[in-house]
């Protein structure tokens, strides 16, 4: 009677996200690099974890609240960085964190957002964040820095695991460009018209990235950003202890364990397989957070029980957000915790901080 197709899990959203956009706009959003390998492997992870429950503690009432940088949050969910939500909902990025907002979650917006910052912040109900790419022309990422900073942004989180941008078959055999009215709005459109000059051929997306970024950044110029900004600083595309351990060493305040959601560097790790070196090895003096294949609440159980403050999600906010606008994003939040809320209940850890590596079998 309606409601065979309501969506009970992550992954019916996926299904009903199908329906709202094209084949190019799917592909991009759906697909990873190379032979997907990574893609796969970050979900088939989780399938092989196992948990361990516990009897008889008090779960009576559960608890998903926590904070990042002072920061309170209802949920250790928040939405990933991803470029141009405009591809997948008219009112691109506004309508996310307003769904966001409703769910108290906090939200990471891309430099290549389709809606201005300010736009955004107006519209946002929940804790903003903002990712950078570390672009050559630090003139126009001084500029972002500066109009987040008075927009109310919380944090910045550094991408370095798009020095090229992957190579994605499904977009290079579409030729995938961005449909007439998206565009990345906050980026200087000199920028952007220099990247569009210089490789015509490439997927629009790559051809940013070829010319834009800064590919020669070491660890050294990490501190030209720390001058400019009292604000926390993430690393994104943290993989490893080594680069943990150096993350910590030039003055950030937390790293985020990802592969890109496998749109990267194939064959890179399953980001639940490098979680725990990456906590080993900043030892406490930061948050590590996730992203990358999150689909249950175990999933983001079996996170936060490796050590992550906190996971970030992809695709399936924006199947929600495809599908429903706001009202998606907050369903798809909604959903998530409440299956953690499941988890917790069942694993017997009323609150996140009973959470610890003994849930999970090694
Ligand atoms: C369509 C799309 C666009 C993305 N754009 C960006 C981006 O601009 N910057 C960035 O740091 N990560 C970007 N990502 C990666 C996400 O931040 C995140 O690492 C990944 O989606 C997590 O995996 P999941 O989709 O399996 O949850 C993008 C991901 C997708 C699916
Ligand atoms: O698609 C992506 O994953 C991504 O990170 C990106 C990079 C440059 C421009 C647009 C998106």
């Amino acid at each position: 009677m309606g409601t065979q197709n309501a969506p009970l899990r992550l992954t019916d959203y996926r299904d009903l996200a199908a329906g709202h956009v094209t084949r190019p706009v799917w592909d991009f959003v759906d697909g990873g690099s190379g032979d997907e390998r990574t893609l796969a492997a970050n979900t088939a992870a989780y399938d092989h974890r196992r948990l361990r429950p516990r009897i008889l503690t008090d779960v009576d009432k559960i608890d998903t609240r926590t904070a990042l940088f002072g920061t309170p949050l209802a949920t250790p969910i928040g939405l990933a960085p991803v470029a141009y939500h405009r591809l997948l909902h008219p009112e691109g990025e506004v309508a996310t964190v307003r769904g966001a907002g409703a769910a108290a979650a906090l939200t990471v917006v891309g430099i290549f957002a389709s809606r201005t910052l300010e736009d955004i912040a107006r519209a946002a109900g929940g804790p903003l964040w903002l990712q950078l790419y570390w672009l050559r022309r630090r003139a126009v990422l001084e500029q972002l820095i500066d109009r987040a900073e008075a927009a109310g942004y919380e944090a910045f989180v550094v991408t370095l695991d798009a020095k090229r941008i992957g190579q994605r078959l499904r977009d290079m055999r579409n030729g995938f460009t961005l449909p007439e009215g998206v565009a990345a709005v906050n980026v200087d459109p000199a920028v952007m018209a220099e990247a569009h000059q210089a490789h015509e051929a490439d997927s629009a997306i790559a051809a940013h990235a070829e010319t834009s970024f800064d590919r020669a950044l070491t660890w050294d110029d990490l501190a030209w950003l720390r001058a400019r900004t009292s604000k926390p600083i993430l690393l994104k595309g943290v993989l490893t202890a080594e680069d943990a351990r150096l993350a910590a060493e030039h003055g950030v305040d937390g790293i985020v364990v990802s592969n890109h959601g496998g749109r990267q560097l194939d064959n890179a790790v399953p980001t639940i397989d490098a979680l725990e070196e990456c906590v080993q090895a900043v030892a406490g003096t930061m948050p590590v957070l996730i992203d990358g294949g999150i689909r249950r609440g175990t999933d983001v159980f079996t996170a936060l029980a490796l050590g992550a403050s906190a996971v970030l999600i992809g695709r399936p906010f924006l199947w929600g957000l495809a599908a429903g606008g706001a009202e998606g994003v907050t369903d798809v939040l909604r959903l998530a915790t409440s299956e953690l809320e499941h988890t917790m209940t069942l694993m017997g850890t009323p609150t996140l901080a009973d959470i610890d590596r003994t849930a999970v079998r090694p």
